[in-house]
């Protein structure tokens, strides 16, 4: 399949089945980064969905205008602002201007990342220190943002953040393992320091997710993905969605500082060097 065709449309978004209760999110206040497309916008119909006031952000306003616009058009709470998560001070004036504007806040979804696919020994200082910022710092600046205004505030919080799978490594995507092992371990810290405010922290770990995403690899990368994990195929994003709802809700209130895996089983069998896999690692 075309890498350009992954993801999932409006329609599907709008109409796909979930099995949470159609007003299990109402009068919660969700913000997701990296909204605007892929995962982020799947969890946003989701939440919206079942009754969240969700506000949307990334660089990109077109890209988030574009989003939300098929969502309120259908009656969904959905709202959107720019910010780039690596920038500490404007995710400060973020959180002010969005604890206004929400009235408070009751889910963030730490969603926004990614990276690029290079062999390590070739990352220039630059490259690497891009993804590292991106997913670790950028992640960072917001989960802390958002505490420090809930414990202000005496108000508990729920962080999600979304990592990827790093329990083997991953060839080519070494400066993302790195920083996405940093989200993982400042999250079970944090969730030990702040259970005494109220807030819980926990990571969801996608496998190998068809998203709009899919556009950063090269085509033949895509097709020989699937043999990541034992069945053999793509997870969706609305698979992330709704354990995104899980997370977010009451079902999971005893459940703090843990990773949630949804990789088809890859982190036990699977292919994980798709693509200009050295001759060393080909069986002779
Ligand atoms: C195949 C098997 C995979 C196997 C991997 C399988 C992975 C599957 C699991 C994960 C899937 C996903 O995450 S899917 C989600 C994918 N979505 C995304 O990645 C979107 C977000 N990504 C990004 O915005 C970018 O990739 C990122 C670099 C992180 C941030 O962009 P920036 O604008 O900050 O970066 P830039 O200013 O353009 O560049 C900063 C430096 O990085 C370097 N750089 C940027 N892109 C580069 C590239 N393609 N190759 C080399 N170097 C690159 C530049 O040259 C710069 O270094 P100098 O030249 O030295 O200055
Ligand atoms: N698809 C997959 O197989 C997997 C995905 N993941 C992770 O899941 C998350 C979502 O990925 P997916 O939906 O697939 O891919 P997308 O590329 O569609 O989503 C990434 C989103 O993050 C936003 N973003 C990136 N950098 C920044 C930034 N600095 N500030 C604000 N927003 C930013 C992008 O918007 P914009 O460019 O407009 O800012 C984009 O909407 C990412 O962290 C990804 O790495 C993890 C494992 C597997």
């Amino acid at each position: 399949m075309d890498k350009e065709s992954y993801g999932l449309s409006d329609k599907q978004l709008a109409e796909l089945d979930t099995v949470f209760a159609s007003d299990s999110f109402s009068g919660k206040r969700v913000v997701i980064s990296g909204g605007g497309s892929g995962i982020g916008k799947a969890a946003a119909w989701l939440l919206a969905r079942l009754g969240a006031k969700v506000l949307i952000c990334g660089r990109s306003y077109e890209k988030l205008m574009a989003a939300i616009k098929p969502m309120q058009e259908m009656g969904l709470d959905v709202g959107c602002k720019t910010l780039d998560i690596r920038n500490p001070e404007k995710v400060q004036t973020f959180f002010d201007e969005i604890m206004d504007e929400l009235g408070g806040l009751d889910v963030l979804i730490n969603n926004a990342g990614g990276q690029f696919p290079q062999p390590a020994i070739d990352f220039s200082p630059n490259g690497w220190r891009a993804v590292i910022d991106n997913n670790l710092n950028g992640t960072w600046f917001m989960m802390q943002a958002a505490a420090q205004r809930w414990r202000d505030a005496e108000k508990p919080g729920n962080i999600i953040n979304i990592v990827t799978v790093i329990d083997r490594g991953m060839p080519d995507i070494a400066h993302t393992c790195a920083a996405r092992a940093g989200v993982i371990y400042t999250s079970k810290t944090v969730a030990v320091e702040w259970a005494q405010y109220g807030i819980r922290v926990n990571c969801i770990a996608p496998g190998i997710i068809a998203s709009e995403g899919m556009r950063v690899y090269p085509q033949e990368a895509v097709d020989e993905f699937p043999r990541s994990n034992p069945m053999q195929r793509f997870g969706s994003s609305w698979d992330i969605a709704q354990a995104c709802a899980y997370l977010g809700g009451d079902a999971s209130q005893f459940m703090t500082g843990e990773v949630m895996t949804l990789d088809g089983g890859g982190r036990l069998w699977g292919e994980l060097w798709p693509y200009k896999k050295p001759d060393y690692f080909k069986p002779s």
